[in-house]
């Protein structure tokens, strides 16, 4: 389509000059048989001519640009589903180290800026490089003297190109990094807007969200001032040259060394051999953009995923052990030390220990979401390192200490746990999870539609949500990492209760701080800064002078202290 169109677009020049030197001039030429076409049938016919090649053009040029649209589209949307591919597939230490904001931005602000330059530039290189390779073999059979003349700043412009691009796309890096920046602290700023308004440091957040804004506008303003620069310097010299192409171009012709129509023909042809000139300034331009934004996402791209994705081994069900396991999230810093203990095939292990011991680390490793420096995990025998992921996390429920619920409804929510369920299963979950009779009080049930994150539930309706939202899933292993923390004891112990009657075969882990959510565990593990200090059932660690004693005695205490007012005994 390209090269049709600019063929079109030089047929025009070269007819006016044929049309003012052999048929208005009446010259001889070796095209005799055209000029006396034009002759016998009149100018009117050159004017339609014209007309037609001008249509031709514009049709050839517009089915250009949309195939190019569409292209564009079409490869984006591809790189967009990869990228997005890809980070479901990152390992957890990418998403520690990489801003929410700043991803974001990666996935649509920065494959925007390679969409635009895929459907806007892409066919114009094209349409420039054909231009200028066939425009300057025609200039020289019309005159060689001006066709020096008329292409002797294009080098000065193309190296004045190459200079500009090094700066702009330092620029350019600076600014989108600066955007990116900007992005990451509006999105922490709406994700933690109750916290903001809890603390009152509105004014704290809009000043720090001034300066990112400023230091973006800042960054920007130098791109778009480069820009303007490049832009009036690249047209100053193109205009020089117009400039000396008319100067020479007449004094030639009025010489007698050129012909008027290609002293015409040179005019015509100089603008639009200097249009692709000027415009491959701008493509450069956004080329050093959008190089910039293909290394971000490439940066993203070339990020290791999680191994271990094409074992074959399959997990059978059984005893879940952690062999002296070893781990640390930073070399130096060991978040847990040669911890052993086992839970055996459809009982159920507590963990408890202070904040920060590792018992959410132990989950963690368990998951697969990092790997043990030392030591094995196994379960029913077979090493966890040796089989899938996928298949390792679809053996295993866990609910979150911190459950994330999607602004969807409640039933849609409950779903996503296993989406081929039945309506009947959901309901019994979440009976089970003792939120039934609660969901089915809200003026819409289970239609209930939910706030960003579960906003509009309260800590402990979200926590029995997420927890039926698990159940379905109907797996072999469970994990509650402090997920009763927000539910009254008395809801805690009939959750426990049902999940015991309903799910007998179950391996379960409950991570909890709260002796009563462990005292019916089969085993219960006490960690202290990533050791296990102690583990017992809880009746020997009753007896057992230790940190499980302690607490058993302080809690037990506190639990006597927090008796409703009407089953106290009277104050005298
Ligand atoms: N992603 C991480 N990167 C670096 N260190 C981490 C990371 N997550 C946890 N830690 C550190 O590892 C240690 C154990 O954390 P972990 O979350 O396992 O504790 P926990 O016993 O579950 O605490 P809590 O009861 O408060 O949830 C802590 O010192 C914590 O600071």
């Amino acid at each position: 389509m390209t090269v049709v169109a600019t063929a079109f677009a030089y047929a025009t020049p070269l007819l006016i000059g044929f049309v003012i030197d052999h048929v208005i001039a009446q010259k001889p030429t070796d095209w005799s048989q055209l000029q006396q076409f034009f002759l016998h049938y009149g100018l009117w016919l050159v004017a339609i001519s014209l007309v037609c090649f001008a249509i031709a053009e514009g049709i050839f040029s517009y089915t250009r640009s949309h195939l190019a649209q569409r292209a564009a589209e079409g490869i984006v949307r591809d790189i967009r589903e990869k990228l997005y591919d890809h980070m479901q597939h990152l390992r957890c230490t990418f998403h520690n180290a990489n801003e929410t904001g700043d991803l974001v931005q990666r996935s649509t602000s920065d494959v925007e800026t390679i969409r635009r330059f895929l459907a806007m530039h892409v066919p114009e290189i094209a349409r420039s490089c054909i231009m200028v390779i066939a425009v300057i073999p025609i200039m020289l059979s019309l005159s060689g003297a001006m066709t020096i003349i008329a292409t002797i700043t294009i080098p000065i412009v193309f190296l004045f190109t190459l200079v500009f691009f090094r700066k702009m796309q330092k620029a350019f890096k600076i600014a989108d990094e600066a955007e990116a920046s900007m992005t990451t602290t509006i999105q922490e700023n709406l994700t933690a807007s109750r916290v903001v308004r809890a603390f009152a440091r509105k004014n704290y957040e809009i000043e720090k969200f001034s300066q990112k804004n400023a230091t973006y506008r800042d960054h920007h303003y130098r791109v778009i001032c480069l820009i303007a620069w490049y832009w009036s310097i690249s047209d100053f010299i193109c205009l020089i040259q117009i400039a000396a192409v008319l100067f020479f171009g007449s004094l030639w012709t009025v010489a007698g060394h050129i012909s008027l129509g290609v002293f015409v023909t040179f005019v015509t042809y100089e603008t639009m051999l200097l249009w692709p000139v000027r415009h491959m300034g701008r493509i450069l331009a956004d080329f050093g953009k959008t190089t910039v934004a293909a290394q971000r996402i490439a940066h993203v791209l070339n990020e290791t995923q999680e191994q271990g994705e094409y074992s074959n081994i399959e997990i059978p069900e059984g005893d879940v052990c952690f062999e002296n396991v070893s781990f640390g999230y930073e070399e130096g810093r060991p978040a847990l030390q040669n911890i052993s203990f086992r839970v055996n095939k459809g009982k159920t292990v507590a963990l408890l220990g202070a904040t920060g011991a590792g018992k959410s680390t132990v989950v963690k490793l368990l998951m697969r979401l990092y790997d043990c420096n030392n030591g094995r995990i196994t379960i029913g025998g077979v090493d966890i390192k040796t089989v899938q992921r996928k298949a390792l996390r679809e053996q295993i429920g866990i609910v979150l200490q911190n459950p994330f619920l999607y602004s969807k409804t409640i039933y849609e929510n409950l779903l996503w746990g296993n989406l081929h369920a039945s309506e009947d299963n959901v309901y019994k979950a979440a009976e089970t999870a003792a939120i039934h009779n609660t969901i089915q009080n809200f003026a819409d049930g289970y239609q209930t539609q939910l706030g960003e994150r579960g906003v509009t539930l309260s800590g402990g309706q979200k926590q029995r949500t997420a927890i039926a939202r698990t159940l379905l899933r109907e797996t072999p292993i469970l994990i509650f990492d402090d997920s009763f923390s927000a539910v009254d004891t008395d809801t805690e112990s009939s959750i426990l209760q049902s999940l015991r009657n309903k799910m007998k075969a179950t391996t379960t882990l409950i991570i909890a701080h709260r002796l009563s959510t462990v005292i019916n565990a089969d085993w219960i593990v006490f960690l202290e800064r990533g050791k296990i200090v102690q583990q017992g059932t809880h009746k020997q660690l009753m007896n057992e002078p230790g940190a499980y004693q302690r607490i058993w005695k302080m809690q037990h205490n506190d639990e006597v202290d927090i008796i409703p007012r009407e089953h106290a005994p009277p104050c005298v």
